[in-house]
């Protein structure tokens, strides 16, 4: 069922309800803010979310602002705002990995806290029962609001951090390919020989391809990962005809004549080939669909950004280690472009990105953030450190010669905004200020860093 939306609750409610809750409501909102973090903050479980000054400074003012709004509706109120509010709360949670029963269990304090509120503030009881009922909808529907949005964020999150460990298994995967690709070539190796030498006990033992090594991985485990390829069902046809061949010579193997043996060699062996060959191509294939890096770049691409943040916020809330953002745009960028061209721009972005990976540490993450825009997240680092390290960089992005295909010289420089993490737990704030100095470099002239 559709969740019921801020309008919708606006409209099926009497007016004079809403301007009942609001005249009676409007003057708790810092109240209804201090009952939910006194009851909060006695839950062990939110500590770790609001013990931070910053939080809970920042917090309980915005908190009080949201009751104010959520109760002072006007008769032009503007439900679209309402609802975007709400989703934009859901995000920041989804962010900052608070548990939903956390919020569910906010709301519920809340709720009571506003229903003992107007009961005791209101003179007009036979319109207590309507304002009840609407306070009640009001706030699920800023609560299915808020958890509708979390869920929004966290799936594609998980699909994202689903995708990253899949492709980590991708490159073992292409390893245990490569291994199974090496039996299937020393079996077929193993039976030439076996044939050469004129043993036939061995040769019954050994010549059945769906109990080798490559056989069983294919049958137990190839069926997991490739099924869905056409490369897939073509070995799973060949390694039937490839039985049927060694069978074929098994029973030969008494009249068996030279031109029978070549025979046997030319399609045994083209038959061999031709399953390392597809499964050579299942290889490639898993590497091109599983590459986690920006193909232009060769920077990681941004959908690893959230779960790096996540990681460093709680590393850096563990253990004290700070950390920090710089975002990074080329200057006149389009100019580039527009003069000497798009693929000169396409080198330039390259080049820049390889000059960044060789001034940055093995520990750092280097992304591709947007089309012109490189975000670093430089990991355990001093304020001093980060400085050097973005000057660093600036340096050498304007001291490189950057040429394009017809050897003309192409000047380039970057401007850098720069952000320290601050230990607040959502790292969006972290990235909005490094924006936020982004701006400030390219206004103050552009070629700059800003901290
Ligand atoms: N060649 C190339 N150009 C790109 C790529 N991604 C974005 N761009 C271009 O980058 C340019 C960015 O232009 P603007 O946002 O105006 O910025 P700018 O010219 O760098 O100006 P400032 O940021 O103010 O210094 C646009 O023209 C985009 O088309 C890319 O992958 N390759």
């Amino acid at each position: 069922m559709a969740r019921r939306s801020f309008q919708q609750l606006f409209s099926n409610t009497k007016p004079e309800t809403i301007d009942l809750v609001s005249s009676v409501m409007h003057r708790f909102s810092e109240d209804i803010a201090s009952e939910f973090y006194d009851a909060m903050l006695e839950s062990k479980e939110s500590e770790v979310y609001l013990k931070h000054a910053l939080v809970e400074r920042n917090l309980s003012v915005s908190f009080a602002r949201w009751a104010a709004t959520l109760f002072c509706v006007v008769t032009d109120f503007d439900s679209e705002k309402l609802e975007q509010g709400h989703k934009k709360i859901g995000q920041i949670h989804a962010r900052i990995g608070i548990p939903m029963r956390l919020v569910d269990y906010g709301m519920q304090v809340v709720k009571d806290f506003c229903f003992r509120v107007f009961l005791e503030h209101t003179k007009e009881q036979e319109k207590v029962p309507g304002a009840i009922i609407y306070i009640n909808n009001l706030l699920d529907t800023a609560l299915s609001t808020i958890n509708e949005s979390y869920l929004e964020v966290t799936i594609s999150n998980e699909r994202n951090s689903q995708l990253l460990r899949l492709k980590m298994a991708s490159a073992d995967l292409n390893v245990e390919c490569e291994r199974v690709r090496s039996d299937l070539l020393v079996w077929s190796r193993d039976i030439l020989s076996h044939i050469l030498s004129g043993s036939k006990d061995s040769y019954i033992e050994i010549s059945n391809i769906s109990q080798t090594n490559f056989g069983l991985w294919f049958n137990h485990k190839a069926v997991f990962y490739f099924s869905d390829c056409d490369e897939f069902s073509k070995i799973q046809n060949l390694l039937v005809e490839l039985n049927t061949i060694c069978q074929n010579y098994k029973m030969l193997t008494s009249g068996c004549d030279d031109a029978d043996f070549i025979d046997f060699l030319r399609v045994f062996n083209s038959t061999v080939n031709e399953i390392s060959w597809l499964l050579s191509q299942i290889i490639e294939k898993n590497t091109r669909e599983n590459q986690s890096k920006d193909p232009l770049t060769n920077l990681l691409s941004r959908r690893y950004l959230d779960g790096i943040l996540k990681r460093e916020v709680e590393i850096s809330i563990k253990q004290a280690q700070k950390f920090a953002v710089l975002l990074i745009d080329l200057d006149n960028f389009k100019g580039i472009n527009d003069s000497y061209g798009h693929s000169a721009g396409d080198m330039v972005l390259r080049d820049v990105a390889a000059l960044i990976q060789q001034c940055t540490r093995a520990t750092d993450f280097n992304i591709r953030y947007g089309g012109e825009e490189i975000l670093i997240v430089l990991t355990n680092i001093s304020e001093l450190q980060v400085r050097n390290r973005a000057e660093h960089i600036r340096e050498t992005i304007a001291s490189h010669a950057f040429v394009d295909g017809a050897s003309r010289q192409i000047s380039v420089t970057t401007s850098i905004g720069v952000a320290i993490h601050d230990g607040h737990p959502d790292y969006q704030r972290t990235i909005d200020i490094a924006d936020e100095k982004l701006y400030a470099a390219k206004r103050g002239g552009k070629n700059k860093v800003e901290l």
